[in-house]
């Protein structure tokens, strides 16, 4: 028996705002991005990074775009003393990026974070404590008065020791740890103390950083949390509003967009969303959603796929296949209706008009996160008549005719039925031309032919095949080449057949190209067989073609 959630769980109280109106609010501009990853997805990893995957997670930061980055907690360990140190010594941070630093709000962690960071150039000094009401019971044994008092003083501690080290360009952020679950006026009042301690101005804005630091409510509660902060907040005008969500609920990127259409200002997150128990926000989810709306994000995931092996081998954690935008099965359709809306999404762009993305399934071009279309479609038991299509197209240029697509997707169907598994292009390929004739067939093999031209409408020509490996010459007479062919065939094989359909083309763009021909033969019993060719010249491809139709009639 599954214990009764009524009676072991609170929903979570609204938060009663008539006023708001963030509903109407859309996002038009990136916010003010930090990269929390170095500390609050380190922080989180079985394996905290060591000094050298510190590192390249600093520079593929960088390398993003990132202008503030929160670089760790220098007075949790050696490790993240003495990388601050080595960032700081070894000039490592450009001019226009701002290392961040955590500390909680006690003054032997303070004193210890500031000795990391003589000599930096810019920096934001970021000092928690929780606010909630659970916490100030259970954690702190302190009332709301002594709570403030701890904000506070620390802040004081750190405005000292800030005009210690004037070389240093100082930002303050202070984070009342749970926010979302903390009651909005007191979040406020202590927040607002902290501020009038810093007194920060508008020429040199404060941070207020709002977390969910675990993710209690729907993301339309935190935003109306976030608008009557932002709105009964006093000195709002003073300070940069910045959230902090993490993802407990799984909403952490609906949270992080209402939250900007409620007022923030500002967000901390991490690539792919690592981060303590469920993650904290995905950065480059948000960022592609902006990007997806026409907003530039002013970050730079063009090469995703080198990012993910980068944050995996940093974080020593995989990344999910079906992580948006990165996983390696986000552009992928297998199932028979999307492959056939994606390629014909693709040609229907040949002929647009306008510069837009516009394409069935792929809300964002796999091009612009460094990805090719090779892999847009891949073939198992799901997929249709448009998935092999695909697959010849792109590899080998192949516009298989519509009746030809129907009769090669029941061929794949049949295989993937038996295996249970998917196709390889290279499998698709060779099952193509073993099925069609371009490989194996030797019943009746051209060697060598020509054409004369009789008469208008009469066409003699001359065949050498090799038959089961025997050399033989026939002659004929039709009123073109084709007709000429099938008829030296029906007389040699004794079969009754006709050709139904037949297509070609080259097989690239200049003059010199290859050739196919696709022909299709039936006879009086219904029996039909495609074959397919390809050769040097048109003539060449169309015969072998018709030859590969015709020994499918033979046993
Ligand atoms: C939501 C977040 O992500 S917050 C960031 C959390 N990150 C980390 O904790 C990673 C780095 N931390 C560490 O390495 C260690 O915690 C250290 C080295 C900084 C400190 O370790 P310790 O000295 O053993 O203290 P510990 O972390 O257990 O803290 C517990 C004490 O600090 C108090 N405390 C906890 N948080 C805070 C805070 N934000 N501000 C002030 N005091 C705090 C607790 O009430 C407790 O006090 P008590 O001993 O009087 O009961
Ligand atoms: C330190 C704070 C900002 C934090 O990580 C959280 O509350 O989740
Ligand atoms: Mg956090």
């Amino acid at each position: 028996m599954i214990p009764n959630p009524e009676t072991k769980y609170r929903p979570f109280p609204p938060v009663h705002f008539p006023q708001r109106t963030w509903p109407d609010k859309k996002i038009t501009q990136a916010p003010i991005w930090c990269a929390v990853d170095m500390r609050d997805g380190n922080q989180s990893l079985i394996n905290p990074m060591d000094h050298d995957r510190k590192i390249k997670f600093f520079k593929l930061l960088i390398e993003c775009g990132f202008k503030e980055i929160e670089v760790g907690f220098p007075s949790a360990s050696e490790t993240e003393f003495n990388f601050v140190r080595f960032l700081i010594e070894n000039d490592m941070i450009p001019d226009d990026v701002t290392i961040q630093v955590l500390s909680a709000a006690r003054p032997d962690l303070i004193e210890r974070t500031f000795e990391a960071l003589k000599g930096a150039k810019n920096v934001v000094f970021h000092i928690y404590n929780a606010t909630a009401e659970i916490f100030r019971r259970i954690v702190f044994n302190k009332s709301e008065d002594e709570i403030i008092e701890l904000a506070t003083s620390a802040t004081q501690i750190v405005k000292d020791l800030c005009t210690k080290y004037p070389e240093t360009k100082w930002t303050f952020e202070y984070s009342p740890e749970n926010f979302s679950l903390t009651e909005i006026d007191y979040a406020i009042r202590i927040c607002e103390a902290v501020t009038n301690v810093w007194n920060p101005s508008k020429e040199r804005p404060m941070i207020i950083n709002l977390p969910s630091s675990v993710e209690v409510n729907t993301p339309n509660v935190f935003a109306d949390q976030i608008e009557y902060f932002s709105t009964n907040f006093a000195q709002r005008d003073k300070i940069t509003l910045s959230v902090h969500p993490h993802n407990d609920r799984g909403t952490a990127v609906a949270t992080a967009e209402l939250a900007l259409m409620a007022g923030a200002d500002r967000i901390e997150g991490c690539l792919f969303g690592n981060g303590e128990r469920t993650g904290n926000v995905d950065i480059i989810t948000l960022a592609m959603n902006m990007y997806t709306q026409g907003i530039n994000p002013k970050l730079d995931f063009h090469d995703i796929k080198r990012i993910v092996e980068i944050v995996k081998e940093c974080n020593e954690l995989p990344v999910h296949p079906r992580h948006p935008y990165a996983g390696e099965l986000v552009f992928t359709a297998f199932s028979g209706s999307h492959q056939d809306a994606i390629k014909k999404g693709f040609q229907a762009r040949q002929n647009q008009q306008h510069s837009y993305w516009e394409l069935p399934y792929l809300p964002i071009d796999p091009a612009d996160l460094g990805c090719s279309y090779e892999a847009v479609i891949r073939v198992n038991s799901q997929s249709g008549k448009s998935g092999a299509a695909w697959i010849l197209q792109q590899n080998h240029g192949i516009e298989l005719p519509p009746h030809l697509q129907r009769e090669f997707s029941s061929v794949i169907q049949q295989q993937t039925d038996q295996t249970g598994h998917e196709l390889t292009p290279a499998e698709i390929w060779d099952i193509f031309r073993t099925q069609y004739g371009l490989k194996n067939q030797e019943k009746l093999v051209l060697q060598e032919f020509n054409v004369e031209q009789n008469a208008p409408n009469s066409t003699k020509l001359k065949l050498t095949l090799a038959i089961n490996g025997k050399k033989v010459t026939l002659e004929g007479v039709g009123n073109g080449v084709l007709s000429a062919g099938t008829a030296i065939l029906k007389a040699k094989t004794q079969l009754d057949f006709r050709i139904v359909e037949y297509n070609e083309h080259t097989l690239g763009k200049s003059s010199d190209s290859r050739s196919i021909s696709y022909i299709k033969c039936s006879n009086k019993n219904g029996d039909s067989f495609w074959g397919v060719a390809i050769d040097n010249d048109i003539l060449g491809s169309s015969l072998k073609a018709l030859l590969n139709a015709v020994s499918q009639f033979i046993d």
